[in-house]
C-alpha cells in the first residue's frame, strides 16, 4: 500500500499480443508475397495481419490468436492518452505471443493512422527500438511474461479473463490501486482463445468483469483506466 497522499502507479500489461512479423512457413504464400511486394519490403519484415493474410494464415498453428496488430494499436492509444498516463501514474508493457516485450515511454504519441502504426512496429521489430537514434520511445527485448513481471516488481498479478471469478470492474480497479505499485493488471491482446497455462500460472487473481462474456481488449483497457482515474480523482 502507498503512503497516504501519494498516488500509486498502475502497471498494465497487454499479454500474448498478436503482434509479429510474417512467420517463415508462409513467406511464399501468394497473399504474403503480394502484400510484401506492394510495401517494397521482404515478407520477413512485414507484420502478420489477418485482414490481408487470412488465406495464408489457415496453415499456421494457433492461427486464431495471431495476426491482429490493430488490437495493440487501439489498446495503446487508449492507454497512452488516458488521464492516468498523462498524470504519470501508468506503466504500460506489451508482451507478445512470441515472448518479446515492448517497453513504452509514457510520453510516446503513437500514430493514429493504422498504416503508419504498422510501419512503426515493423521498424521496432527490425531494429529493436524506435526512433533508431536518440532517446527511444519504444524498445524491444526478448523476454517471457514471467521475467517481465519480475523485472518490473509485479508480485500481485490480476489477470482479466472471461473465465475468471466474477468481479465488478470497480472492485478490480480498487484492488489494483490498493496493491500498487506491486500490482499488475494483465489483459490479453489476442482476438480469440484463451491465455496459455504458463500465463495463467502467473496470476494471483483471475477475474471476469462481464458475466463470462468476451469483451474486446481495448474496451477492457479503457473501462479499467477510466475507473482507476475516477478513483484517484483525476477525472
Ligand atoms: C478478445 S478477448 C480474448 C479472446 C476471447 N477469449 C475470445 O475467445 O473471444 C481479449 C482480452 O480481454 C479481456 N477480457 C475479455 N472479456 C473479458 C471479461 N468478460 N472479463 C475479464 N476480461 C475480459 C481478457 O484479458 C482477454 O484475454
Amino acid at each position: 500500500m502507498q503512503r497516504s497522499g501519494e498516488k500509486p502507479r498502475v502497471k498494465l500489461v497487454l499479454a500474448e499480443a498478436a503482434l509479429e512479423t510474417v512467420p517463415r512457413e508462409i513467406w511464399g504464400h501468394p497473399a504474403v508475397y503480394k502484400s510484401a511486394r506492394r510495401r517494397g519490403k521482404p515478407p520477413s519484415s512485414i507484420l502478420l495481419d489477418r485482414s490481408i493474410h487470412h488465406q495464408a494464415m489457415k496453415k499456421l498453428p494457433g492461427a486464431e490468436k495471431r495476426g491482429r496488430p490493430d488490437i495493440v494499436h487501439f489498446s495503446l492509444l487508449e492507454a497512452l492518452s488516458s488521464p492516468l498516463n498523462r498524470e504519470g501514474l501508468l506503466e504500460v508493457y506489451v508482451h507478445t505471443l512470441n515472448d518479446y516485450v515492448v517497453f513504452v515511454d509514457p510520453s510516446t504519441r503513437l500514430p493514429r493512422n493504422y498504416n503508419r502504426f504498422t510501419g512503426l512496429m515493423e521498424q521496432l521489430l527490425e531494429l529493436g527500438r524506435v526512433p533508431p537514434k536518440g532517446k527511444p520511445l519504444l524498445w524491444l527485448k526478448p523476454m517471457k511474461l514471467e521475467r517481465l513481471l519480475e523485472e518490473v516488481g509485479a508480485s500481485y498479478v490480476i489477470l482479466l479473463s472471461e473465465d475468471g471469478e466474477p468481479r465488478r470492474l470497480r472492485e478490480v480497479a480498487e484492488e489494483a490501486l490498493e496493491k500498487a505499485p506491486r500490482a499488475a493488471v494483465v489483459v490479453g491482446a489476442f482476438p480469440h482463445g484463451d491465455f496459455t497455462e504458463e500465463t495463467k500460472r502467473l496470476a494471483t487473481r483471475i477475474y471476469s468483469i462481464y458475466r463470462g462474456k468476451p469483451l474486446d481488449t481495448w474496451t477492457v483497457v479503457s473501462h479499467f483506466l477510466a475507473l482507476a482515474a475516477d478513483m484517484l480523482n483525476l477525472i
